[in-house]
């Protein structure tokens, strides 16, 4: 998929959100892909992730014996790419902070393709690589749906992404005025009690 359609199906869930967010890394920005007002739509989902394990399939990572996503926004997308994959998806979630594989046992040496939502900085997926690595996962890459940063994210192993879309991210005390004039909202659930 070229990215104005993958943008395309954003827009038409009307997922592409405009104000004043506080993302995931803590970083401003004034767009905010909300990604769960496209997952609400089967046949869109359907979409991106096909196309998603189409790209992932033609990377050359070898064999996949599993997909797994960081909780909350990967995990209908991981599913749903694994599904085209032939292969299990699992998640990993955050017990006091830190993402762990909870609810299932993975193989040594599996070997495993993390599938994200978006990519803004790379830190989740990074997390993800960590948490994964730490019990014996091989990690062969990273896929996400839209790369915010346009390739400059550090996700510590190759990054496949369906599309990339450069927006703007700011660090908090350098907030360009429009922006600082608007009350700021936090839609992602890292820290969420
Ligand atoms: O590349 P990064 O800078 O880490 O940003 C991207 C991450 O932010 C969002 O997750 P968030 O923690 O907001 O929670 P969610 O998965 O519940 O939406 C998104 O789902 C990615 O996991
Ligand atoms: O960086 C993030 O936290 C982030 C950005 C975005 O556009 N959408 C999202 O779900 N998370
Ligand atoms: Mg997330």
């Amino acid at each position: 998929m070229t990215q104005d359609e993958v943008l395309a199906v954003f827009r038409e869930a009307g997922a592409i959100l405009e104000g004043h967010f506080i993302l995931s890394s803590g970083l401003r920005s004034p767009v905010f892909l909300q990604k769960a007002r496209v997952f609400m739509y089967p046949e869109k989902t359907e979409r991106l992730c096909k196309a998603l394990a189409q790209k992932i399939a033609a990377a050359g990572l070898g064999k996949i014996d599993a997909v797994v996503s960081p909780a909350l926004g990967g995990l209908i997308p991981g599913y749903e790419t694994a599904r085209h994959l032939g292969v299990p998806a699992m998640w990993v979630e955050r017990e006091g902070g830190e993402f762990r594989l909870r609810r299932f046992e993975m193989e040594k040496g599996a070997r495993v393709v993390i599938v994200e939502d978006i990519v803004t900085t790379g830190l989740s997926s990074r997390e993800t690589v960590d948490a994964l690595k730490a019990i014996g996962a091989e990690v062969l890459a990273v896929a996400c749906l839209i790369d915010r940063s346009a390739g400059e994210a550090d996700t510590s192993v190759p990054l496949v992404s369906l599309t990339q879309y450069k927006v703007p991210a700011y660090e908090p005390d350098k907030l360009p005025p429009e922006l600082a004039a608007l009350p700021p909202v936090k839609p992602g659930s890292r820290n969420l009690a």
